[in-house]
């Protein structure tokens, strides 16, 4: 639906703004065309390219109280327009202090999915979730952003997302049935799902999180203004692409700590006197852009949940600045004021809080979203009794602090990713363990390990949880019987899957190192080598043939090769799928997703019998960039090679992320 949204600039009658949600490819003239042709007045109409929004301006109020009543009903495409009041530029409202904003009136469907904060994100939290429901576009607070569910009480939290997890598995069954190639009988998954009200398998039930308050160990805080117009440090109210700017501070989200609030508001008081600009989104300048809190704990089990703040042992401040422009005189003294408040904040504190490390990354991008090589420096700490420089490297990246699974001991880089409830993940990892049938003949695969914290923890119930999986899969590949003509044929698939050459450079790319600890429970060491599966796919160009003592390979040695895959929230590459799915001695996996409308797609891909004539190879001018991602994997489904599929045996959801709409779920699946 296309929307248009309205802005009054701060009360004073004489210039209003318009917000229109627009077809992607519109540049500005083909917004001010569209206003012409439909005889809106307006002063000034801009698009930014690839941005959904386009921004109009208005001579007064007058002017817009036209165009919004010339607009009504209007449609761009087949889309009709809708309008609504939008949260105000607010750093254009800085001077404008206490001016009370409008509320912004509706939205559309895909707004509200989007229409959260980006304050607690990482790879498994926004809360953008369609199938849980998202959050209202109506919040005014951050606490209605970023726990919308904290209205209620934890056991309705939890009905609440089983239920959603429920409507969301059963389309899986629905579009698996749908995308089954005619003149191939329904799996018996898909036959028996009437047996379960349409669901593909029993959802077992939801895990609780161990704590349900205070329980993120890092918190990316935005830096704007508020609806007040005062420079805050916090969480958007919603999403820039549908022009919310505005940040409000953390007080009363349930799921931050108290030090991450405290930092945040030390942050927020130094700005208020900073000689630099906060970080303009609309133009996309100034300086200072975000304040990311990282907490490390001491090593806990997952029934110690009372006062679970003492167990914070250790802080790491990572600030996003923009440095374009700005001389380096200006800037470290910038930084040493900021990082002597930091330090007589946490000083003051009642108790006192753990500051371990404060690093800048420096970053030009229009999003808050860094990559990988941004310049990371590490800023020194005064000691608070001589006022002296605490030693420290120059480079960011050598920047430590330390949190605890399962009695391991893992050392975080700044930008690494850690799942952000830590004993909620010793859950988690410890049930994928349990379903992937675990033990000392099992070869497992610990797909998008990031630090490696599944393989890690797991590693002491099986044989061997290390190595490469491209090499692994080829050897194991060479090892197959070649009377099994089925096998062979599955083989000679998955040769062709991980051969073909554009999709391996696409693979390739994929590939990213993250810092790791080693398998060592009692050490803390720590490795910039890969534990457990970094390669997605058999593109293996030094393939070393290590023999065991028995003179078997490391494939060889086990019965059971098991795969734990634990991706990001888009799910799984297609070309991984293909090769989960056309490895014939791959006969069980446990999927692990933060997002389970990307598990459902991937699982129709994987669950769906194969069509006995693949599609391969086929022009297809279908627009798929519009098409669901359930209708993409049915798509995809038609030139999967000839194999087996998996079916799903059982699902669980385990509760990482109390107060939000999101859930992990996982799902084991076999053949
Ligand atoms: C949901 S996290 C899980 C990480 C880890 N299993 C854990 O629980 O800490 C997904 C991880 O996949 C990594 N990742 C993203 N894209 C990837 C890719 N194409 N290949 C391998 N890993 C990837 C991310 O960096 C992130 O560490």
């Amino acid at each position: 639906m296309t929307e248009m949204m309205t802005d009054d600039d701060g009360g004073d009658g004489k210039l209003s703004k318009c917000i229109v949600h627009l077809p992607r490819k519109w540049t500005s003239d083909n917004l001010k065309k569209f206003l012409d042709e439909q005889g809106i007045v307006h002063k000034s109409a801009k698009k930014k390219k690839g941005m959904v929004v386009g921004f109009v301006t208005f001579e007064d109020a007058e002017q817009l109280k036209t165009a919004v009543e010339g607009l009504e009903g209007k449609c761009i495409g087949s889309k009709k327009i809708k309008v609504a009041d939008v949260i105000p530029r607010s750093f254009e409202n800085k001077a404008k202090q206490g001016v009370v904003v409008p509320q912004r009136e509706s939205v559309n469907d895909e707004a509200e999915e989007n229409s959260v904060s980006d304050g607690l994100k990482n790879d498994c939290s926004n809360n953008s979730s369609p199938a849980l429901g998202g959050s209202s576009m109506r919040a005014r607070s951050a606490r209605d952003v970023v726990t919308p569910l904290a209205h209620m009480s934890y056991v309705d939290q939890l009905v609440h997302k089983v239920n959603a997890l429920m409507q969301m598995l059963k389309k899986l069954t629905r579009n698996a049935r749908k995308a089954c190639p005619s003149g191939v009988s329904l799996p018996d998954w898909i036959l028996k799902s009437k047996e379960r009200g349409g669901l593909p398998c029993e959802l077992e039930g939801i895990m609780e999180s161990p704590l349900t308050d205070g329980y993120r160990n890092k918190c990316e805080f935005s830096v704007g203004y508020s609806l007040q117009g005062k420079p805050t440090v916090g969480f958007m109210l919603g999403n820039f692409r549908e022009g919310v700017t505005a940040v409000e501070e953390p007080i009363d989200c349930p799921n931050v700590s108290r030090i991450a609030c405290k930092y945040a508001s030390i942050f927020q008081e130094f700005l208020q006197c900073s000689g630099l600009p906060i970080w303009n989104r609309f133009n996309n300048t100034g300086f200072w852009r975000q304040l990311t809190v990282r907490e490390g704990r001491t090593n806990r089990k997952s029934s110690d949940t009372e006062n679970s703040e003492s167990s914070i042992a250790e802080v790491m401040l990572i600030l996003q600045v923009c440095s374009v422009g700005v001389d380096d005189a200006t800037v470290s003294s910038e930084f040493e004021r900021l990082v002597q408040a930091f330090v007589a904040g946490a000083a003051e504190s009642a108790p006192s809080m753990p500051l371990t490390a404060v690093v800048v990354q420096d970053h030009q991008g229009i999003s808050n979203a860094a990559p990988a090589d941004a310049p990371l420096r590490l800023l020194p700490i005064p000691q608070p009794n001589n006022g002296t420089l605490a030693e420290s490297t120059k480079d960011g990246k050598e920047a430590r602090i330390h949190d605890y699974i399962s009695n391991l001991q893992f050392c975080i880089s700044p930008t690494a990713f850690f799942q952000v409830n830590t004993l909620a993940a010793e859950k988690l990892y410890s049930l994928a363990g349990d379903w992937a049938g675990l033990d000392q003949d099992t070869l497992l695969f610990d797909v998008c390990c990031g630090t490696g914290t599944i393989g890690l923890t797991l590693a002491h119930r099986v044989g061997m949880a290390e190595d490469v999986m491209g090499s692994l899969l080829k050897e194991y590949l060479h090892s197959i019987p070649q009377n099994l003509d089925e096998v062979t044929s599955a083989s000679q698939s998955h040769k062709e899957a991980i051969s073909a050459e554009s999709e391996s450079a696409v693979a390739d790319k994929m590939l990213e190192t993250e810092s790791v600890t080693k398998n060592c429970p009692e050490i803390n060491q720590e490795a910039s080598g890969s534990l457990g599966i970094k390669e997605q796919v058999s593109e293996c160009p030094e393939e070393k043939s290590s023999t065991s003592g028995s003179g078997n390979t490391p494939a060889q040695q086990f019965k059971k090769v098991v795969a734990i895959v634990d991706p990001p929230r888009m799910g799984l590459h297609p070309i991984v799928i293909k090769a989960l799915r056309t490895h014939p001695h791959l006969r069980k996996f446990v999927y692990i997703s933060c997002n389970p409308e990307s598990l459902v797609a991937n699982a129709i891909e994987l669950c769906t019998p194969s069509p006995e004539n693949n599609e391969k190879g086929k022009k297809d001018n279908r627009a798929w960039r519009n098409m669901s991602s359930a209708g993409l994997a049915r798509h995809r489904v038609k030139s999967m090679p000839n194999s087996e599929p998996f079916h799903p045996v059982k699902a669980m959801a385990v509760d990482l992320f109390p107060h939000t709409p999101h859930c992990e779920l996982v799902m084991l699946l076999e053949r």
